[in-house]
């Protein structure tokens, strides 16, 4: 069988801090194959942000391993493109120049830079918005700069930490089927954070629900339904059920943990 993409083997994360040590993941494990888009799921807290950016490598795993391809991740690569929920633009670039600055720090021939940022403002239906700056686009159209700025590097990698969580319903639809659509074309490998269990039905191949601190495997199971998905079919609503019930009992965990003013393990 081929190597995974990504493999988290036995990974663990403590955070250490003067009012005493937080054990955010304990002993995740998972093989990723390229081009499986996978959400990770789970209550505030469980750790899924931690368990992203152990594979973006902007913070390690304390233990166990995170390879992508076969190496150990030390540290952040081209290989994987992240999208954070606030919209990490630069706020003194235009959208073109905010979807070709990876490029041109790659220094990229000015030509081919123009093209793949053409052909970006196209698929990502940006083309009239590309001379203005993000504070005059909607959260809507900032996400889809933010995912364009990413596809314009190819990443193989897709790491996307709950990016649509702060739209309207709406958007976060249409936004959610642009992605689907780039990733069916450009068959990436996407690690979605979310909390929304109907997002995750609605996008994943695979869903991996985690528990409540410290972040362990709770549930891994594959999404089989045909796409588009209908939120209102009884195999859908069967998985939320499934689902529900798994969050529901971290979320109470959590609860219970804030109340007490304690560390729940
Ligand atoms: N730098 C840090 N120092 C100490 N504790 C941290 C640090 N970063 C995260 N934590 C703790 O680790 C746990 C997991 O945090 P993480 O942000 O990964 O959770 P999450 O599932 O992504 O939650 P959310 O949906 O709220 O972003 C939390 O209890 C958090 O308080």
């Amino acid at each position: 069988m081929a190597e995974p993409q990504i493999r988290i083997a036995h990974a663990g994360k403590v955070f250490t801090s003067a009012g005493g040590d937080v054990e955010a993941l304990r002993d995740i494990n998972m093989d990723i194959p390229a081009g499986q888009f996978v959400c990770l799921l789970g209550p505030s807290g469980c750790g899924k942000s931690t368990l992203l950016n152990a594979v973006a490598g902007f913070s390690l795993a304390s233990s166990g391993q995170v390879l992508v391809d076969g190496k150990p991740v030390t540290d952040t690569g081209p290989d994987r493109g992240m999208v954070f929920q606030e919209y990490a633009l630069f706020p003194w670039m235009t959208v073109a120049q905010n979807i070709g600055f990876g490029l041109q720090i790659r220094k990229t021939p000015a030509a081919t830079i123009k093209q793949t940022v053409e052909g970006l403002l196209e698929t990502l239906r940006l083309t009239e918005f590309k001379d203005r700056f993000p504070k005059d686009l909607s959260g809507g159209m900032r996400q889809r700069v933010a995912i364009a700025r990413i596809l314009a590097l190819d990443s193989p990698i897709m790491l996307m930490d709950e990016p649509f969580g702060a739209l309207d319903a709406l958007t976060r639809r249409s936004l959610q089927d642009e992605l689907l659509k780039i990733q069916a074309a450009l068959k990436k490998t996407v690690l979605f954070v979310t909390h929304s269990i109907e997002e995750s039905i609605y996008l994943a191949d695979r869903i991996i629900a985690l528990s409540y601190r410290p972040g362990t495997v709770k549930l891994d199971i594959a999404v089989d339904l045909p796409r588009p998905r209908d939120a209102s079919s009884a195999e859908f609503n069967a998985l939320k059920r499934q689902l529900s019930e798994v969050v529901m009992h971290e979320q109470q965990r959590h609860q219970e943990a804030e109340v007490r003013g304690l560390t729940v393990d």
